[in-house]
């Protein structure tokens, strides 16, 4: 069979700082309306600052919007994928990849990743919005690979070692996350470094309140989201122990890998100790396994997309650490069922209240499964690429081409 080469590579974006249509969701997840459990009160390194202490969308957590890159190939198949990059996502995109991608064979996907990787390094930093953007180009180019030889890209990756997928959900409901047949429920902290002891003291209420609603082998984490010091992370993580926390997650910035080694060792026995979702490179990837903690949590639409996924999964088996990437529906979902060291898998609510199952991305995304009792199986996974098409219903904006 002979491949396809790559005509046009598209980008377009909704939500975001600039967007006509806010607030709705999508690849920027954090991009929600009014009232949702995601925006109330979650403990921040803003949250020191009183007037960015409820809401995280007041210091701009939504400001980015969702990217969309779409690659044609010369037989007419498209792929697709979406992550947060937004309108300086699209900027990237077409002024700049572009020339890496267009005329290049389908099949072409590490090159490609390697050329977008070291023509932004003096830009980059090694993450943050580039490496978002980076991401998406390289998830919409396994797209299109899959779409073209009509395989799921978790065939392309050599298949799957189990025939199903379990998740604990993130959210404010856990009790509900229960019900809904998911092994495990993760909570954002609300409180931090600046309110002390009474900190401490109100997330203690609430994991005991939560295992009392739960039971006593339910899985309950802890997400700090950047949001505190080591002293304060190994008080929670001791205080909570007692009602069974089974993590504590992401507690420093990515770059305070010294921290991580710390709380890893004061973290009582049996809390694990968690982060990797803010982390943008592999280099990155390679330091954090060596402090030791217990899962790696890349995110693959900011990591690097599948291609460094990939990698990072092979330094975390290497060290017999469990890589569970953040949550990002399909696109973790056809790395992980082939990765031995992912025994389980994270889905984020994204419905207001935490109550119902709502697709992660929705509504960009036609096709996004859910889990049905807390699980996804190999057969949900069965279509080509990612199995998702794009919802044109939705208004996107395409600011720039080349
Ligand atoms: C709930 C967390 O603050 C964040 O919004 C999502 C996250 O970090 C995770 O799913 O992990
Ligand atoms: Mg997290």
């Amino acid at each position: 069979m002979s491949l396809p080469t790559i005509k046009h590579v598209r980008a377009f974006f909704m939500g975001g700082a600039t967007a006509k249509n806010k607030g709705q969701g999508g690849g920027d997840y954090h991009d929600q309306g009014g009232g949702h459990w995601i925006d109330d009160h979650i403990a921040t390194p803003m949250s020191k600052y009183k007037e960015y202490e409820q809401s995280r969308q007041s210091f701009g957590i939504n400001v980015l919007g969702t990217l969309v890159v779409e690659v044609e190939a010369s037989d007419g198949t498209t792929g697709f994928a979406i992550s947060t990059a937004g309108e300086i996502g699209c900027f990237i995109v077409e002024n700049h990849l572009s020339r890496f991608i267009e005329g290049k064979r389908v099949d072409d996907i590490k090159l490609i990743h390697d050329q977008m990787i070291n023509s932004t390094h003096y830009y980059s930093g090694g993450g943050g919005v580039v490496m978002n953007t980076i991401s998406c180009v390289d998830l919409a180019l396994w797209d299109l690979f899959g779409k073209v030889l009509g395989q799921p890209v978790y065939s392309l990756l050599g298949g799957a070692v189990r025939d199903e997928i379990k998740f604990y959900a993130t959210g404010s409901r856990p009790d509900l996350a229960k019900e809904m047949g998911f092994i495990g429920g993760k909570m954002p902290t609300q409180w931090g470094p600046h309110d002390g002891d009474a900190g401490i003291r109100r997330e203690v209420e609430r994991i005991k309140d939560m295992r009392e609603k739960v039971g006593p082998d339910f899985w309950l984490m802890w997400d700090c989201w950047m949001s505190q010091d080591v002293n304060y992370a190994v008080k929670l993580a001791h205080a909570c122990a007692p009602y069974n926390l089974k993590w504590i997650e992401e507690s420093f910035p990515a770059a305070q890998y010294d921290n991580y080694a710390e709380l890893k060792r004061q973290v009582p026995a049996g809390v694990m100790v968690s982060t990797g979702e803010h982390h943008g490179n592999l280099a990155a990837f390679r330091t954090l396994s060596e402090t030791g903690i217990d899962i790696m949590q890349p995110d693959v639409g900011w990591c690097g997309g599948i291609t460094t996924l990939l990698e990072i999964a092979a330094i975390a088996k290497s060290r017999g650490q469990l890589v569970v990437p953040h949550g990002s529906s399909v696109y973790s979902h056809h790395a992980v069922i082939t990765f031995t060291n992912t025994p389980f898998s994270e889905f984020l609510m994204t419905s207001p209240k935490a109550d119902t199952i709502r697709p992660q991305f929705d509504p960009i995304l036609l096709g996004e499964p859910v889990p049905e009792n807390g699980r996804i199986s190999k057969e949900t996974l069965t279509k080509p690429g990612f199995g998702v098409e794009l919802n044109r219903d939705i208004a996107l904006e395409r600011p720039y081409t080349h």
